[in-house]
């Protein structure tokens, strides 16, 4: 991740003596919720999520701005026992995370049994629980019943040591603000460290890839989710026009078996893919999109330090 500013680039006035800034992040298996919770604290859509695990690669922070505080989330990949090269990588973004924020809260999911993947993150949680907070958040509490939530803070509270647990839901709202109050109480004295109003520091070229990736995970199974990556080649305001941006963006799989898959019929599928992926990034954008894309076949990248380095992990 790109390293953390140390000056107030606001030059904003009539900050309280006491004004707090820092730096917190979520930990928890894929899936746990990090991504939804990130955007329901800073209360606009940053982060991409999606009900397939590992949807989260790139550290994307999200910005809290409130008048005593400024709280920069950083949401990392769903850690896990790494299986291939980009596993480890995804992982050590994960570690150095760590040693860089305030404050980190660890979710599991209200509706699922905490299991092996949820112990073996708290033992690495453990190696740095001393020096850096640690909260347990029990997430998606609207899927669950009050039984099943006291259920689940109990079965945290065996996991590790926790400075506090908190049962939250992203979707109804559920505890957001209390979530963000006692994250902002860990953050040290200091002055905003982003300018007002901006809600994340990641480039925007890398939310426009991610969109893209989020709309062609949509109904793909197995194996093919973590095969594919996106890369915006190009992106630009369309030669004298100020409301048509042109993106270029090349979708990479493993295998040309992958490929037609991801093409569909025709290539129905894909075209599908590009328009919604089109609607999400003039939302985000907010100027029209022409979207160009294309599938290319990087052979097993995921294995490929090369490939890895060009795909930017
Ligand atoms: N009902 C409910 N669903 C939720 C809530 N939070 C997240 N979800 C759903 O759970 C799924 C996973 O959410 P994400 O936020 O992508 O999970 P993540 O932990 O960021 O996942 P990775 O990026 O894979 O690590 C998505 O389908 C979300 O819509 C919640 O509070 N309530």
């Amino acid at each position: 991740m790109s390293t953390i500013p140390t000056g107030c680039q606001n030059g904003s006035v009539n900050l309280p003596d006491d004004h707090k800034s820092g730096f917190a992040c979520f930990v928890g298996r894929p899936n746990a919720g990090k991504s939804t919770l990130t955007n329901a604290l800073v209360g606009t859509k940053v982060a991409i999520t999606s009900s397939k695990p590992q949807t989260t690669r790139h550290a994307i922070r999200g910005i809290v701005h409130r008048p005593d505080a400024q709280l920069v989330i950083v949401d990392t990949p769903g850690l896990h026992r790494p299986r291939t090269l980009l596993g480890q990588r995804l992982n050590d973004v994960v570690m150095s995370t760590w040693s860089e924020v305030d404050v980190i809260g660890f979710c599991v999911p209200a509706d699922e049994k905490v299991g092996p993947g949820d112990k073996f993150i708290a033992q690495q949680l453990a190696k740095v629980s001393k020096r850096t907070p640690v909260f347990g958040v029990v997430t998606k509490t609207d899927v669950a019943n009050p039984a099943m939530v006291a259920e689940q803070l109990v079965a945290m509270q065996s996991l590790m040591e926790f400075a506090e647990i908190i049962p939250v839901s992203a979707v109804d709202g559920f505890q957001v603000a209390k979530l963000s109050d006692l994250l902002v109480a860990q953050l040290p004295p200091g002055p905003p460290l982003y300018p007002e109003g901006e809600l994340t520091d990641e480039p925007e070229v890398t939310l426009v890839a991610e969109l893209v990736r989020e709309a062609a995970l949509e109904g793909v199974r197995d194996e093919l989710p973590h095969s594919i990556a996106v890369v915006v080649e190009e992106m630009a305001f369309r030669e004298g026009r100020d409301d048509l941006i042109d993106v270029y963006a090349e979708l990479y799989v493993e295998r040309s078996s992958q490929k037609g898959i991801v093409l569909g019929h025709k290539g129905e599928r894909l075209k599908k893919v590009g328009s919604a992926a089109r609607a999400q990034i003039e939302a985000l954008l907010g100027v029209r999109v022409y979207l160009d894309l294309h599938v290319k076949v990087a052979k097993d990248w995921q294995r490929d330090p090369r490939q890895l380095r060009k795909l930017g992990f």
